[in-house]
């Protein structure tokens, strides 16, 4: 299978060298198209496939192609490619915003996956949303799901607007849970713990607190009501966090970037 992924940035490069790991492709059919001679001389550096400077070179004869540049270099993109894009080839946008209307439109193909992925896609743990337009086929929607889950989880949505949704839980859901973290290692450095203390204190907390979620069938409230002791310190957290609407507002922050993403595709 031969792919073309468009944007060598974080996760450009993250799916280059999760499908070569994976054997999903061989770095032989495995192109990146970067945009400028010193994209193309770094990209090359990391030998994950060959690396191309000009569309016109490399959009011929791949099966698919991912767009993995940022919503607001589509518009430039898009002239790029103008004529260029076969109506058999398979197109991914992981393009936060972007509307399968407008890739369809302004690639003129009309075989067009749009998929959301996240940052821990890096090693392994990320989660991916995606939908796509009826004429992708059976066959070549199994292939993008193979594609996709060298990098994780994936779940495939009917609804085009569950992209947008999937963007603000889990596509920008890592920097939550890093701003939560920090905000618990100022509260360990403010208690006298050196940053390394405080660091290993509370990276390891999130760690187990996961996976022991993952472990077992239980909610999240069941979970705090086993940390928690009757007139103890887990409640006193609680309700503190209850009287600051620290629950508020990380939902205030998941629905702006909701928001935020709906009118990227304006
Ligand atoms: N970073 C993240 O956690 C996630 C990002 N996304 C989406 O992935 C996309 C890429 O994000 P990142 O990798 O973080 O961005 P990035 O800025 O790290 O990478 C984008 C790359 O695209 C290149 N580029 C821009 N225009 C180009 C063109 N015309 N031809 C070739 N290369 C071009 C830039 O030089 C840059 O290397 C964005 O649309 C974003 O919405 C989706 C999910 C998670
Ligand atoms: O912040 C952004 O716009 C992208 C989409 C999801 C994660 N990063």
């Amino acid at each position: 299978m031969k792919i073309l992924i468009i944007g060598g940035g974080n996760m450009g490069l993250t799916y280059a060298r999760s499908f070569v790991r994976a054997h999903v492709t061989s770095r032989l059919d495995l192109r990146l198209l970067a945009r400028s001679p010193e994209r193309v001389a770094a990209l090359a550096a990391h030998e994950v496939g060959t690396v191309w400077g000009q569309p016109e070179d490399c959009v011929p004869g791949v099966n698919i192609i991912i767009l993995a540049v940022k919503p607001q270099d589509s518009g430039a993109l898009f002239e790029q490619l103008r004529g260029l894009v076969e109506p058999q080839q398979v197109i991914i946008s992981i393009m936060a915003g972007v509307k399968i209307s407008t890739l369809r439109d302004a690639l003129g193909t009309p075989k067009v996956i749009r998929a959301m992925p996240n940052l821990p896609a890096q090693i392994g743990m990320g989660m991916t949303a995606f939908t796509s337009t009826d004429e992708v086929t059976r066959a070549e929607l199994v292939q993008v799901q193979n594609l996709l889950s060298t990098t994780g989880k994936t779940v495939y949505v009917e609804d085009e607007a569950a992209i947008d949704a999937s963007t603000a839980i889990s596509g920008s859901g890592p920097a939550y849970v890093y701003y939560c973290m920090e905000a618990l290692m100022a509260a360990a450095a403010q208690m006298g713990f050196a940053p390394a203390e405080a660091e290993l204190l509370v990276s390891q907390t999130f760690r187990g607190a996961v996976e022991l979620y993952s472990q077992a069938g239980l909610s999240c409230q069941d979970w705090i009501a086993r940390v928690s002791s009757k007139g103890g310190t887990t409640e006193a957290a609680m309700r503190a966090f209850g009287q600051t609407a620290v629950r508020e507002g990380l939902i205030a922050g998941a629905t702006a970037a909701r928001d935020r993403a709906e009118e990227l595709g304006k």
